[in-house]
């Protein structure tokens, strides 16, 4: 049994957004940024949900801030997408598997949080939920511990991370020292061949902005079709496309198995942050769906669960490159050989200038500068909540 003071309370609260953008679930920004800016999608078939992504309702769940509180006073905690649904989770049913435990039994705690709720969970708003409990028990490990999460988790392979920018404008995050640029893919089946000439367009033009040797990648979260996808990345294999990402509906594994063996010789295909656990992931690795998996720590199970579903593409001698996640992916990457890079979310609303990714909730987010970072060696995971941002706990026990 470790010697750590059991846990006492957790607590599950929301972040009341008044849209103008900011925090773990990103997406919630304000008018005229990037990353609603008639951005390809599943719903783009219908003209009313073209423009923004809000008016379908992605930003419709809101942060989750989880806090862990051990019998010494020490108090770990954590941010992901998830808000109130979310928070009703972790205190009505979560929190019973972790008050009264020791925190260093987080594969007995996960196991619990994942079985029992695995009748109406095992991915997405539940599996957030499990992430979130996850990463704030990590976080009150390493402050235990007085331990960075990278040291428990094996210790940094490598100085410091290097990273791809995600945004609008991939000539400004090669100006600012990113390896290169991933953008938004702004039309889909829908606009049909104008949309697919448009697309390459654009993409010829960042090409043209950027030079021969910058990756620029496509982002078309979910949108396309295989066929439109096959065309796509022949067309944009011509132009230098590095990668082509989440083109399909992330439960279509035949799709992305197909993807994959039409794709150019030479392009990358990888699967996007939608899928979840150990068994999501083994399901694209033994289907052999991409060429990089891209796991969101604070959506995938955590910390806990990542560890099982990047040795699987170690194994498998794929690269894991974790969906931009602010420190709680990069204490994970800096520790492991097949996560030699990392994504940065460029949330400023011109996609123009870096600022941190969850921006204002995490007092101490790190950012890389000219495109790197040394991943601070401070307890946890190296941040503190903004107490200043408008918490609330709607379910308090
Ligand atoms: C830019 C994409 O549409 C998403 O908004 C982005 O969050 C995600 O897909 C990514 O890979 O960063
Ligand atoms: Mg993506």
């Amino acid at each position: 049994m470790s010697r750590l003071p059991r846990i006492k309370h957790v607590r599950a609260f929301v972040v009341k957004n008044d849209g103008t953008g900011g925090g773990a679930d990103y997406h919630d920004q304000g008018d005229g940024h990037w990353i609603d800016d008639h951005i390809a999608t599943p719903m783009a078939k219908y003209p009313e949900y073209r423009q923004s992504r809000r008016s379908f309702g992605i930003n419709v769940l809101g942060t989750l801030v989880v806090e862990i509180e051990a019998e010494n006073g020490a108090v770990g905690f954590a941010v992901t997408t998830g808000g109130e649904p979310a928070a009703y989770i972790v205190e009505k049913h979560l929190a019973r598997f972790l008050e009264g435990r020791d925190p260093s039994e987080v594969e007995k705690i996960w196991d619990q949080m994942y079985f029992s709720t695995q009748y109406y969970g095992r991915k997405g708003l539940v599996v957030n939920a499990i992430s979130g409990v996850d990463l704030a028990l990590w976080d009150l490990l390493g402050r235990l511990r007085q331990e960075p999460v990278f040291a428990m988790l094996g210790g940094p392979v490598r100085d410091e991370l290097t990273f791809y920018a995600t945004g609008a404008r991939p000539d400004k995050a090669k100006e600012l020292g990113f390896i290169g640029g991933k953008a938004p893919l702004h039309h889909g089946p829908a606009e049909g061949e104008e949309g697919l000439r448009k697309n390459l367009a654009e993409l010829e033009a960042m090409r043209n902005a950027c030079g021969d040797d910058f990756w620029l990648m496509f982002d078309c979260w979910m949108a396309l079709d295989l066929n439109y996808a096959v065309r796509l990345a022949h067309e944009a294999h011509k132009l230098g496309l590095k990668w082509i990402e989440e083109a399909l509906s992330p439960d279509d594994y035949w799709g992305y198995q197909a993807l994959k063996k039409n794709a150019p010789k030479g392009m990358l295909v990888t699967t996007g942050e939608h899928e979840a656990t150990r068994w999501g992931f083994r399901m694209l690795l033994e289907m052999e769906c991409c060429d990089i998996i891209q796991p969101d720590v604070g959506w995938c199970g955590g910390v806990t669960e990542l560890i099982k579903i990047s040795a699987m593409a170690d194994a498998k001698g794929v690269l894991m490159i974790p969906h931009g996640s602010s420190v709680y992916s990069y204490h994970f990457v800096v520790t492991r050989h097949n996560s030699p890079f990392a994504e940065f979310l460029m949330m400023a609303p011109g996609a123009d200038e870096v600022v941190p990714m969850f921006h204002p909730q995490l007092i101490g987010e790190p950012v890389p500068v000219n495109g790197k970072l040394k991943v601070p060696d401070t307890p946890g995971f190296g941040v503190e909540l903004n107490r200043d941002i408008a918490l609330h706990r709607p379910y308090a026990r």
